[in-house]
């Protein structure tokens, strides 16, 4: 197949990450006959620095032209002090909403061999396979009212009925291809628009009979996602919350440079690992980039439709961490990988478990 893919490195660890997301999606079209054309585009700090806008009009025209957007991350800590109120973060929400992306799915699995590489107890770790479902095109990071003054800073949390039903069903649909299980999780003791989320939440699960539903207040998930998050198959929550919610996640699968995510939903999907531009880690090679790399697999299956090359992708990089080696962020007996020898060593265990897929 042919797919125009727009590569958005971003900043800090961002362009190294996708480095090597970018080699394996290079080794899967060579050896399956695809041709995958990429087209690398400014965003975040690097645009700001390069045109004075982190998302340029001409980037969110070439995404929107492309059958997938892979990005690495942005931001930088220089930019903090700026008084310009256009952040390299401003641009990662102009794009979300610019391609109309509202499902982001960060799964959160853990594989058998990094079960004692989290700092929590391995009987509580081992078994965690959960998908985060977050809403991601509204909620406090959107909303308005939002304004900044030297006095009072302002945001505001709104969700509208029809976007808490589309997420809702999101998080149902993908469900049904798991374990069946929704865990809503809101904080309807206190906020209005919780109390608007539980109730379309109940009303969307009666089309899905198939599927338990139960609700849990956002601070007693994040409890239990370090006392029980084998218990967990889907969890459904708002932008803000997820956000966090995922973040937390990651440590029980070996860290932050593990999750990847997909955002769905809109005119273009948009892949991106879960973790930030990390700038205490950038042009060292020490980077993680399985998280970007598993984002790219994410990408041939939900943007590409290549089910079965995602698969082998995910594969080899669980083909790596079971033979022991990593990057030094892992807690496996080799963590002795750069960044570019991790993607290496993942694009040559990609070699034999692609054979057999049909060119
Ligand atoms: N999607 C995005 O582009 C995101 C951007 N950010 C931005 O990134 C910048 C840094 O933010 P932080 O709060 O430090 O979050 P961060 O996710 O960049 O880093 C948090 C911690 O995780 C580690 N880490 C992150 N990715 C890693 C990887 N691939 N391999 C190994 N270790 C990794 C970092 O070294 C750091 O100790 C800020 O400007 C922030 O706004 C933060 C989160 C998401
Ligand atoms: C940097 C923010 C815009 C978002 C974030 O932290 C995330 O999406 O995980
Ligand atoms: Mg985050």
């Amino acid at each position: 197949m042919k797919a125009r893919i727009a590569v958005l490195p971003g900043d800090g660890i961002g362009p190294e990450v996708v480095r090597e997301a970018l080699g394996c999606l290079d080794r899967i079209a060579d050896l399956g006959g695809h041709t995958f054309v990429c087209q690398a585009l400014p965003v975040g700090g690097a645009a700001l620095d390069a045109c004075g806008d982190p998302l340029p009009a001409s980037t969110l025209e070439a995404c929107l032209a492309s059958d997938a957007v892979l990005l690495g991350a942005v931001g930088h800590p220089r930019f903090d002090a700026n008084p310009n109120p256009l952040k390299p973060e401003t641009g990662l929400l102009r794009l979300r909403a610019g391609l109309g992306v509202y499902a982001n799915l960060r799964p959160a699995f853990v594989h058998p061999m990094l079960a004692g590489a989290s700092p929590l107890r391995e009987e509580i770790v081992r078994g965690t396979d959960m998908m985060i479902v977050r809403e991601l095109a509204g909620g406090l990071y959107f909303a308005e009212p939002r304004s900044l003054t030297a006095e009072r800073g302002v945001n505001t949390l709104a969700y509208a009925r029809f976007e808490v039903e589309r997420i809702a069903r999101a998080a149902f649909e993908a469900a049904r291809g798991r374990r069946r299980r929704v865990t809503s999780v809101d904080k309807a003791n206190v906020l209005e628009s919780s109390q608007l989320w539980r109730t379309v939440v109940k009303e969307v699960a009666a089309d899905y009979p198939d599927v338990a539903l139960d609700h849990l207040y956002v601070d007693a998930c994040a409890m239990a996602i370090v006392t029980r998050p084998a218990s967990f198959d889907v969890i459904l929550t708002d932008n803000m919350f997820g956000d966090i919610l995922s973040d937390e996640a990651s440590v029980l699968t070996g860290g932050l440079g593990m999750l990847p995510s997909a955002s769905l939903g809109g005119a273009v999907a948009l892949f991106e690992p879960v973790h930030g531009s990390a700038p205490d880690l950038a042009g060292q090679d020490v980077a993680n980039p399985f998280g970007a790399i598993l984002s790219a697999a994410m990408l041939l299956r939900h943007a590409l439709g290549l089910a079965a090359e995602a698969a082998a992708l995910e594969a080899a990089v669980y083909d790596v961490l079971a033979s022991g080696r990593g990057t030094r962020d892992l807690a496996v007996p080799r963590a002795t990988l750069g960044t570019a020898e991790a993607g290496e060593a993942v694009r040559a265990a990609l070699v034999p478990r692609l054979q057999g897929i049909p060119a």
